[in-house]
C-alpha cells in the first residue's frame, strides 16, 4: 500500500499522478494516409506508461509526436494538442531544439556518435551552454554515466568510441547522452528489442530506477516488459487507444474485449 514518510497509508487525493504530457484530440496523417485517430492520453509525472500493440498501430508515431520528432518527416499533418506542463508544445513560440532538451529520446538501435564515451555525453550540454569549464563537464559526464549505470564499467576509459561498447552498454550510453542535458520526460523506442536478455535486464532495471526523477513513456513489443517496467499502459490498435489504466488493471481485468484478444496472444 502507498505509504506517507510517517508510514500512514496515502488518501486517494494523495494518490493521485500529476500529469506532465497530455494528448487532446491527437490526429495525424502522412500524405493522406491517417495514422493516428482522437488520441486522448495523459503520461503521469515520474512514472513510466508504456504503448503497447500490434505492428503498425501508431505506437512510434505518438511517441514521435511527443517531443516532435514527426516534425522532420515530410508530409505529416496534426491536429489536436501535445501539453507538457499544460503548455502547449506546437505552439508557434516552442524553440523545438530546446524542447527536445526537455523532452529527450531514445532509440531501439544505440546510436552513439562515432566519438568518445566521453564526448557522447558532452556533447550536447557544450552545445547548449549547460557546461563550459572542462571540471563542469567532467562532473556531467560523471554523473550521468552513474545515473545510467555504466560509470563503472567506464571509468577507466573515457577516451575510447562509444561504438566501441557492447550493445547494452551503447544503449546505457544513449540514455546516460539523453540524461546529460537534464530533460524532464525520456521517450524510449523499444530500448531493449535489439539486445540480449542479460542486457535487456539492466536497461530495464535502469528504466525502474530513472522513473524515480523522470517521466518516462516507452514503446514496447515485449508485454512482459511493459508488465515489469510500466506503471501505466495504453493499448494502441489501428492508430487508436482502445484501453489505458494502470498496468495491473490492464493485464488481470481489461475491460475491452480487444485488449484482451491481444494480451492473451489472439493477435498481434
Ligand atoms: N514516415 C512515415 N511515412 C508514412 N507512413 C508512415 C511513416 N511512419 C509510419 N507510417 C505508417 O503509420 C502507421 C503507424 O506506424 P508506426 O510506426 O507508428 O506503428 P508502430 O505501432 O510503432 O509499429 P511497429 O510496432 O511495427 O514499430 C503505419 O501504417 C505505418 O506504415
Amino acid at each position: 500500500m502507498a505509504q506517507n514518510a510517517d508510514g500512514s497509508p496515502m488518501t486517494a487525493e494523495q494518490k493521485q499522478p500529476t500529469v506532465k504530457m497530455s494528448a487532446r484530440d491527437l490526429n495525424l496523417w502522412y500524405g493522406d494516409t491517417q495514422a493516428l485517430y482522437d488520441i486522448n492520453l495523459d503520461c503521469y509525472s515520474r512514472e513510466v506508461t508504456a504503448l503497447i500493440g500490434p505492428s503498425g498501430c501508431g505506437k512510434s508515431t505518438f511517441l514521435r509526436c511527443l517531443n516532435r520528432m514527426n516534425d522532420l518527416i515530410p508530409q505529416v499533418r496534426l491536429q489536436g494538442d501535445v501539453t507538457l506542463d499544460g503548455e502547449d508544445i506546437y505552439d508557434h513560440s516552442v524553440d523545438v531544439v530546446q524542447l527536445r532538451t526537455f523532452i529527450g529520446m531514445v532509440f531501439q538501435k544505440p546510436n552513439p556518435f562515432p566519438k568518445s564515451i566521453y564526448e557522447n555525453i558532452a556533447y550536447a550540454p557544450r552545445l547548449h551552454g549547460t557546461g563550459t569549464s572542462r571540471s563542469e563537464l567532467d562532473d556531467l559526464v560523471e554523473s550521468s554515466l552513474k545515473r545510467a549505470g555504466l560509470w563503472n564499467e567506464v571509468a577507466d576509459r573515457l577516451d575510447t568510441p562509444g561504438t566501441e561498447l557492447s550493445g547494452g552498454q551503447q544503449q546505457r550510453l544513449c540514455i546516460a547522452r539523453a540524461i546529460a542535458v537534464n530533460p524532464e520526460v525520456i521517450l524510449m523506442d523499444e530500448p531493449a528489442s535489439a539486445l540480449d536478455p542479460l542486457a535487456t535486464a539492466t536497461v530495464e532495471a535502469l528504466i525502474h530506477e530513472l522513473k524515480d526523477n523522470y517521466t518516462i513513456v516507452i514503446v514496447t513489443h515485449n508485454l512482459q516488459q511493459a508488465a515489469r517496467v510500466a506503471g501505466y499502459t495504453a493499448f494502441f490498435h489501428m492508430g487508436k487507444v482502445v484501453e489505458f489504466n494502470d498496468t495491473d488493471t490492464l493485464f488481470t481485468n481489461p475491460k475491452e474485449q480487444r485488449t484482451e484478444d491481444y494480451i492473451t496472444g489472439r493477435f498481434g
